[in-house]
């Protein structure tokens, strides 16, 4: 059948019931150029996807889903756009693997949908490498079940190719004696320290020190709703991004 431009496209959301899978239910039905076809909750057969004729899938669930219904998604040549994290370096090569087999079809992981926050992780990305020191801090609500987030993952990775590219040394850390977990975890050579605290969203902080300085680049989620025009955004390009796409700055125009 041929898409007129006029089309609404066709989506599914997965993980309805949760947090954000409501939001982005309300989000497009409420955009003029999709249509909510299909909203699985746990326990949903996959086929209602393809039963419903959707041409776009959203994941919002958990990281024991999220590569199974992908792969579901990839195998039917429906496009994905996922937020839910759990996408290790294994998972992101079985399903570039995968996608080999399925040229035109598109998927996005983005560990942040929220504008501000891929923002925030490309400055300080950017920031980092003139600074001698960087330690990232991320603040949650207590119900998030994995620690630490995805998005601190990819900031530290962002950052960590930056001054990798730059031929700067690691951040100084004289310490010899730690009570195990005082100087949080490390990706990629960068400390990220974990706060669950009952009030907050999704927040982060990337400190950057150098001697007598230093700058802070802050983002907040007050709310959930701050993700949902990069949700839109995700489905109104993956199309035209055949392959896998992780994060979301690529589909955004940043200049550097
Ligand atoms: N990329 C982004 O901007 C954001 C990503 N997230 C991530 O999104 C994921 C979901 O977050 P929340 O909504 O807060 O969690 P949640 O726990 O409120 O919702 C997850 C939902 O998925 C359902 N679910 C589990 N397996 C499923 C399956 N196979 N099919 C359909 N539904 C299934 C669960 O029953 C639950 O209702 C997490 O990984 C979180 O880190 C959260 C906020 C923003
Ligand atoms: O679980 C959450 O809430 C969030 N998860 C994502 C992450 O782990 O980075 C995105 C955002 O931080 C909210």
């Amino acid at each position: 059948m041929t898409q007129q431009l006029s089309d609404p496209k066709l989506v599914a959301v997965l993980g309805a019931n949760g947090r954000m899978g409501a939001e982005a239910v309300k989000a497009v039905e409420a955009a003029p150029d999709m249509k909510l076809v299909a909203a699985l909750g746990r326990g949903d057969s996959l086929d209602q996807i393809t039963a419903a004729g959707a041409q776009y899938v959203v994941d919002l669930t958990v990281p024991e889903s999220t590569e199974a219904n992908v792969r579901f998604a990839v195998e039917h040549g429906i496009h994905a756009v996922v937020g839910t994290t759990g996408w290790n370096a294994d998972r992101l090569a079985g399903l570039e693997s995968l996608l080999a087999g399925h040229p035109e079809t598109g998927v996005l992981i983005a560990p942040n949908f929220a504008l501000g926050s891929v923002l925030a992780s490309a400055f300080a990305a950017k920031a980092s490498k003139y600074f001698e020191s960087v330690e990232i801090i991320e603040l949650h609500h207590p119900d998030k079940v994995d620690a630490p987030s995805g998005t601190a993952v990819r900031t530290a990775q962002l950052i960590a190719a930056e001054r990798k590219a730059a031929e700067v040394p690691p951040s100084p850390d004289a310490t010899t004696s730690e009570l195990a977990g005082a100087r949080g975890c490390e990706i990629d050579g960068i400390r990220v320290h974990s706060v669950r605290l009952r009030g907050l969203v999704a927040h982060q902080e990337v400190l950057l020190g150098g001697s007598g300085e230093q700058l802070t680049l802050r983002h907040d989620s007050f709310d959930r709703a701050s993700f949902m025009p990069g949700v839109l955004l995700g489905v109104r390009n993956v199309a035209a991004h055949p392959g896998l796409t992780v994060g979301l700055d690529g589909y955004l125009d940043l200049g550097f």
